[in-house]
């Protein structure tokens, strides 16, 4: 089976990548085809459409997305592209061979206006131009597709690329004092657990298994944006990843103005996923655990 992943440097991708090594002495009869932008630009039909006659995927997996949540308030035409066109346009492609796809979407097609867990049927509002192009592409990959599998994460961190976790070592490292928005919740999510669990819904799916729609991943427990980056930097100090240990400030949303609006509140429950493909959530603190052990291993 020719599996195509789309969005090969991207930390979800990088994960995933490390993942297939791992666990490249067990036989699953996979073969594994990780392509960066530059090779499968998924905002041109053409370049989608080349990449599936090359590769002639039984499988493919959409990591890449733009993901510049600020940004994308500016670059609204260079989210919709990617997070909307993308999605079509390889959704399409996977139509026109019969294959299915497994597609990352985003806790932010949210309102954040629950207070219990959302769960996948629940009704989405997008509250920024990120999350509402993120629903766009969901809608397509449903348009076009039967046999899809949509992932809806929160909250990414890993070793690689841009995150929270390493934005917060590296305020740390450069600043005494800082805040933190304490009024916005969610469940953190470590990208090598998310890694994991696509890895083993694409070999059920091999073997078989057909549990198509929408789920919910993300980590076991929640908390604000402010109790996150506690955790990151406490568990830094006490590695001796960072020289002192920051004062943070916990702010509201409006004390920490930003161009987009965040959901209030965005965890989501993970049962379904659980259930159907027995995908274990995230243990974000053991994750985060391995985020800062790596960065030890760096300074
Ligand atoms: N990060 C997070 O906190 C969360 C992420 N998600 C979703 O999870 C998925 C993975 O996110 P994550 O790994 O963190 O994202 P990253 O920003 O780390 O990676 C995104 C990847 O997409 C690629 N990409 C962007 N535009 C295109 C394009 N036109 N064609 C092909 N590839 C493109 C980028 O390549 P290049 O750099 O070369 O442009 C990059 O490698 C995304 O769907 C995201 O929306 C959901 C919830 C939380
Ligand atoms: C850097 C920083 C951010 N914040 C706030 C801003 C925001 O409300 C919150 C999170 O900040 P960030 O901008 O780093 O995170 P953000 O880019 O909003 O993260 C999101 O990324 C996309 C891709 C997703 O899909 C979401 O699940 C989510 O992970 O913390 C502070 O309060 N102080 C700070 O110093």
């Amino acid at each position: 089976m020719n599996i195509l992943v789309v969005g090969k440097y991207g930390q979800l991708a990088s994960c995933l990548r490390d993942v297939v090594k791992q666990e490249k002495n067990t036989d699953t009869g996979i073969n594994w085809h990780f392509l960066p932008s530059m090779q499968l630009n998924i905002a041109e039909r053409k370049s989608v459409q080349q990449t599936f006659a090359r590769i002639n995927p039984q499988l493919v997996i959409n990591t890449a997305a733009y993901t510049q949540v600020d940004k994308a308030e500016e670059e609204q035409d260079k989210a919709i592209a990617v997070n909307q066109l993308g999605c079509k346009y390889l959704a399409i492609a996977c139509a026109n061979l019969n294959i299915p796809m497994i597609h990352i979407s985003t806790d932010y097609v949210f309102s954040g206006d629950a207070q219990t867990p959302y769960t996948p049927g629940e009704k989405t509002a997008p509250g920024c131009t990120y999350g509402l192009s993120k629903f766009l592409g969901e809608q397509e990959v449903m348009t076009y597709l039967n046999k899809f599998v949509i992932i809806r994460t929160a909250w990414v961190f890993s070793e690689y690329g841009k995150n929270f976790v390493r934005t917060m070592l590296k305020l740390a490292r450069e600043k005494q004092q800082f805040g933190v928005v304490n009024d916005q919740v969610g469940n953190p999510t470590y990208a090598g657990d998310l890694a994991r669990g696509i890895y083993q819904i694409a070999v059920a799916i091999k073997g078989g298994e057909k549990q198509w729609g929408i789920y919910h991943y993300n980590g076991a427990s929640s908390v604000s944006w402010y109790q996150f980056a506690r955790e990151i930097v406490d568990m830094a100090k006490d590695k001796a990843v960072i020289p002192l240990l920051p004062k943070i400030a916990p702010l509201t949303t409006l004390q920490y103005p930003t161009p987009a609006k965040r959901p209030a509140y965005s965890s989501m429950c993970n049962e379904k996923i659980m259930r159907k493909w027995r995908v274990v959530p995230s243990d974000w603190k053991k994750g985060l655990a391995k985020v800062i052990e790596n960065e030890q291993q760096q300074f």
